[in-house]
């Protein structure tokens, strides 16, 4: 006897929407096995009907407004894959007030509209699956929700933005130019559809919200993240990073503090012996910090079409196994009980300690090493490690230090003294050095 399918109806045929129809086409049989059913795209959404995919869209409904398949009777699941968090969040909540469970790869709609779907969610009992919105295929909402359900997490650690770390890649192993790397990245789609949210740190705050609430227990607070991106990364100042024995990473950052929490998301120093620092291209890793379990680590695609159809259509093989089950049987969305989550103050940026990486160019040597060194040892800020470049061929001196684990606040005031002094150029250049 056939076993009726489970119907989804996936809204949007972009990189990830055409990657969720390979997945489950060309891995039908191995999923009605993991689930007792089939799972089948019956309904799809395009603006463009007429456009040229690069799946079969044999059997499917197509309609331009996604909407009409939310909307839908005969659609069991709907899958949100449009981005944006107007429209989305419409969608979104519109088949959860008809009682349909939802898998979104929406990181942006999460991190801002979180509390509220996940509460009308839970209202009506269904599960909204989000795996493919942070780390794209790597496991990481369901390691950390399910798999470290037994420690107290004290911090976290990542590189959760694959087009940032593409591009640095790029710019680190083979000199490409920036904006090259970025559209490159883009052709990949692995970009967002505005590429300054990956580039200005936007997308990672958004995933490390995510992160931050389903380890720590706290509500979704996007606003509470500092948030920076790789746009004042400079190849000097990657060449300089490599001399000193460092790679520059961007990292989203979320620990545990005495009072509350610690949120971040910017470009970063890492020794090159580090493991996170040998994870190259669009390849993602978080690293966790468990009481019980001490440190892992997990690694994998942080973006790209399969790869992220790989999370939404896992969430969909949970979505298929919980139908029918009581709501209290449900994981919950943000991994405590809803009633158990609990608003933490976050750490504001220049209480943050870290250690600090400054590059400045001069234009002429004479005294300049003394004057830096004397304002960080008036400022109590030891130095770590130092590079000076002599002036050549027309270009200026460098000098660059590495210091010691200080608050910001302290190093914010070496740096206006700095700038400060006659020599030196306009773009003095600053990042914070972790060695996770
Ligand atoms: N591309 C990637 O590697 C990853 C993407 N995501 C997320 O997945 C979602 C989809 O991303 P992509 O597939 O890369 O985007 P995309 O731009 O390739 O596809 C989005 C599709 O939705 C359609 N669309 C957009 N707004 C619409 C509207 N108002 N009405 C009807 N259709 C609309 C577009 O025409 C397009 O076909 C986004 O939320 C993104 O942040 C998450 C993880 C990885
Ligand atoms: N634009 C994002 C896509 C996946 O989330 C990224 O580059 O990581
Ligand atoms: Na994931």
């Amino acid at each position: 006897m056939s076993v009726a399918p489970l119907r989804v109806g996936l809204l949007g045929l972009g990189t990830v929407g055409q990657g969720v129809i390979r997945v489950l086409q060309r891995n039908a049989d191995e999923i009605t096995r993991r689930v007792g059913r089939p799972v089948v795209v019956t309904h799809a959404s395009a603006r463009d009907t007429s456009k040229a995919r690069e799946v079969s869209l044999e059997g499917i409904t197509i309609l331009t407004d996604p909407m009409d398949i939310a909307a839908k009777a005969d659609v069991d699941v709907v899958v949100e894959l449009i981005g944006g968090t107007t429209y989305a969040r419409d969608l979104v909540l519109a088949a959860i007030a008809r009682g349909k469970p939802v898998v979104t790869a929406n990181k942006a709609l999460l991190a801002l509209e979180g509390n509220a779907v996940f509460s009308a969610a839970r209202e009506k009992g269904v599960l909204v699956g989000f795996e493919a919105a942070v780390a794209g295929g790597i496991p990481v909402i369901k390691a950390i929700r399910e798999g470290l359900a037994g420690n107290r997490i004290e911090a976290l650690a990542g590189i959760i933005n694959g087009t940032c770390n593409y591009i640095l890649t790029q710019m680190t192993e083979k000199g490409q130019a920036f904006a090259d790397a970025l559209a490159d990245a883009q052709r990949l789609g692995y970009a967002e559809a505005d590429p300054t949210f990956d580039v200005e740190g936007v997308d990672a705050a958004h995933k490390l919200t995510i992160l931050a609430s389903i380890a720590f227990g706290m509500p979704l607070n996007f606003d509470a993240v500092a948030v920076e991106g790789i746009t004042k990364v400079t190849p000097q100042d990657i060449k300089i990073a490599q001399a000193l024995g460092y790679r520059i990473k961007h990292l989203g950052i979320a620990k545990r503090t005495d009072s509350g929490a610690e949120l971040r998301v910017h470009a970063t120093l890492i020794p090159e012996d580090k493991l996170i620092a040998k994870v190259d291209g669009v390849l993602n890793t978080v690293l966790l910090q468990g009481d019980a379990v001490g440190q892992m680590g997990l690694y994998g695609r942080g973006a790209g079409g399969d790869a992220t159809a790989s999370a939404v259509v896992a969430d969909l093989v949970d979505v298929a196994r919980s139908i029918g089950a009581e709501a209290r049987h449900l994981v919950p969305a943000l991994a405590f009980q809803p009633d158990a989550v609990r608003a933490l103050p976050v750490l504001p940026l220049d209480q943050v300690a870290s250690a600090h990486y400054l590059r400045i160019n001069v234009a002429d040597e004479t005294g300049v090493l003394k004057a830096i060194t004397a304002i960080l040892a008036e400022l109590d800020i030891s130095i770590e490690a130092i590079l000076q470049k002599e002036p050549r061929g027309g270009e200026d001196a460098t000098v660059a230090v590495i210091t010691s684990v200080i608050p910001e606040s302290r190093f914010n005031q070496a740096v206006a003294r700095v700038r400060s002094l006659p020599f030196v150029r306009e773009d003095v250049s600053r990042f914070r050095v972790e060695h996770f």
